[in-house]
This record gives structure tokens, C-alpha cells and sequence, in this order.
């Protein structure tokens, strides 16, 4: 049995009318999208701005409700689910976003951020919170002591270690990496997705990743989905889609590719290394 389920699913938006020239119109951000995530798994979706992707994963993680089609999640519908139901499955499924700085309270510490997921669900960690931070910190790789520092005094990589130790409080089943990685310096990526594998294979836990950077998705996942004007145009296993796509729009996206420059990206990768240590 898949852990997650999607299965149909349709999001229309109705734009804002602005007079005879711009009439308020339905738009159809995702149109009938169908997949699967079996536990332990990295699914990818790739696709060009305006695909579909985000809105996608944001009614996998249920922020948003579909239009039409069903969401099930370890055999359960949620596509509708309220009160402990949504609290249940809020537990499962996490969210890493892009810009790791504006989903973290500025006022808040560390240790009060990585455990707000506890705090919502009225859970008191066995050791303390404290404890628990540090413990968290840990794992993602970040100084333990540093727990009571505030956002602003880490770097964006490791301000996006912070918004993974985050998502690990409640030990999800399933965590969605929307282009979690995609403002990050290349060698912060690499260290960043180093660190997301690590934690896959200690703990079990699905991804579903969005990112527009095939190379990234290359690394990381097992299965890509393509998505073009809302549907998924293709998808298979990340070798399939890499050395043998079948789907024209898939072929294009491959060729947009830009070949990197290996002195080019020695010289960022450094960068990016003196940037993180300062
Ligand atoms: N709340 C909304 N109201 C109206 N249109 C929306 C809304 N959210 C998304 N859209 C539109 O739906 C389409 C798909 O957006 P979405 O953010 O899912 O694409 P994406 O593939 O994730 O793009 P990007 O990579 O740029 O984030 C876009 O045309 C977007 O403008």
C-alpha cells in the first residue's frame, strides 16, 4: 500500500476580474494529476514556473483543498479531514519551503521554533525542550549551544538545517521539500541535500521534492514526475526520465539543461564554503 495517494486532482483558481478588459475567469493551476509515494521513497516533481508543482504539494500537505479528486494518506481519505484527522496527518506531513528566513519567526529562538510543532500538539519531549532542540540541532548538523540564538545570526544554509530540524519535531512519515534548496549557493545545496539523504536513511520517511534544478533532482530522488500547464506529462524512474524521456515536453526540459563549467563552479563552490564559515 502507497503512503500517499493523489488521485485525480484538479485546483482551480477564479482570477480577480478587473473590468471589461481582465473578467474574473476560472484558471486550472492542476488538472487531474494522479501518483503515488511509497514510504521511503523520493518523488520528484520537476516542471517549468507556473507548472503546477507548488500548488500540487501544497494539497498533498492539505494548505489547500482540491477542487476535485481525493488525497489519501496510509490508506485513509484526507482529502476532507478536520479537527484530529487533520491534526493526525499535520503530524505525518511536513513542509520545508524555499526561503528558509521568512518561514522562521524572527523573534523567536531556535529552540522555541524547532519545537512549535510540539507545542501546538501539546506534547512535552521526555528530556525537556531543551534537551530536544539541542538533540535536533544535531542531527541536522548545527552547533547544539546555539539553540538560543535567533534567526538572523545563522547563515541561509543553515537557517534551512533549522527548518529541517523543525520538521523532523514529529517525527513525519512524509516531508515536502518545495524548492528547499533552490536559493541556496551550489555547495550549500550539496551539503543541504547531503544532510536530507542522511536523514532518509536514518529514519525512513518519504519526500516528495519540487525543484526546477534537474541536477539536484538527479541526485536525490528515485522517481521524477513532469509536470507541463498543470497535468503530469510523464512519469518513471529518475533513470527512464534522464536517459530515455519519452514525453516531448520532457526531452525539452532535458535540453534546457545548462552544461556547467567546471572552473566556473569550483570557484562558486569555494565561495559558497568561505560564505558559510564567516
Ligand atoms: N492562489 C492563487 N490564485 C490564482 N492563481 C494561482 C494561485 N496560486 C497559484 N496560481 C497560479 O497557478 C499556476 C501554478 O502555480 P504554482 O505555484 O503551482 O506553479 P509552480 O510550478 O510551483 O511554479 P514556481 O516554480 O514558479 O513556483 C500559476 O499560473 C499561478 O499563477
Amino acid at each position: 500500500m502507497s503512503l500517499l495517494t493523489i488521485n485525480g486532482v484538479t485546483k482551480q483558481f477564479v482570477t480577480r476580474g478587473e473590468g471589461v478588459l481582465a473578467p474574473k475567469a476560472t484558471f486550472t493551476a492542476v488538472d487531474n494529476v494522479s501518483f503515488e509515494v511509497e514510504l521511503g521513497e523520493t518523488l520528484a516533481i520537476v516542471g517549468e514556473s507556473g507548472s503546477g508543482k507548488s500548488t500540487t504539494a501544497r494539497i498533498a500537505a492539505r494548505l489547500l483543498e482540491p477542487t476535485s479528486g481525493t488525497v489519501e494518506f496510509d490508506g485513509q481519505d484526507v482529502t476532507r479531514a478536520t479537527g484530529k484527522d487533520l491534526a493526525r496527518f499535520r503530524n505525518n506531513v511536513q513542509v520545508v519551503f524555499q526561503d528558509p528566513f521568512s518561514s522562521l519567526n524572527p523573534r523567536y529562538t531556535i529552540e522555541r521554533i524547532v519545537t512549535a510543532p510540539l507545542t501546538y500538539q501539546g506534547i512535552a519531549p521526555k528530556g525537556g525542550r531543551r534537551a530536544f532542540a539541542q538533540e535536533l540541532m544535531e542531527r541536522v548538523g548545527l552547533n547544539p549551544d546555539h539553540c538560543q540564538r535567533y534567526p538572523a545570526q545563522f547563515s541561509g544554509g543553515q537557517a534551512q538545517r533549522i527548518g529541517i530540524a523543525r520538521a523532523l519535531a514529529v517525527n513525519p512519515k512524509l516531508v515536502i521539500c518545495d524548492e528547499a534548496v533552490s536559493a541556496l549557493d551550489v555547495s550549500i545545496q550539496a551539503q543541504v541535500l547531503k544532510l536530507l539523504m542522511r536523514l532518509q536513511r536514518e529514519s525512513g520517511f518519504s519526500y516528495i521534492f519540487i525543484a526546477h534544478d534537474l541536477a539536484v533532482v538527479r541526485q536525490i530522488s528515485q522517481r521524477v514526475a513532469v509536470m507541463n500547464k498543470g497535468k503530469i506529462v510523464e512519469l518513471g524512474s529518475r533513470d527512464q526520465i534522464f536517459s530515455d524521456p519519452q514525453d516531448e515536453y520532457t526531452k525539452t526540459l532535458l535540453a534546457a539543461v545548462p552544461r556547467i563549467n567546471p572552473e566556473w563552479d569550483r570557484r562558486r563552490r569555494s565561495l559558497g564554503r568561505a560564505r558559510e564559515a564567516s
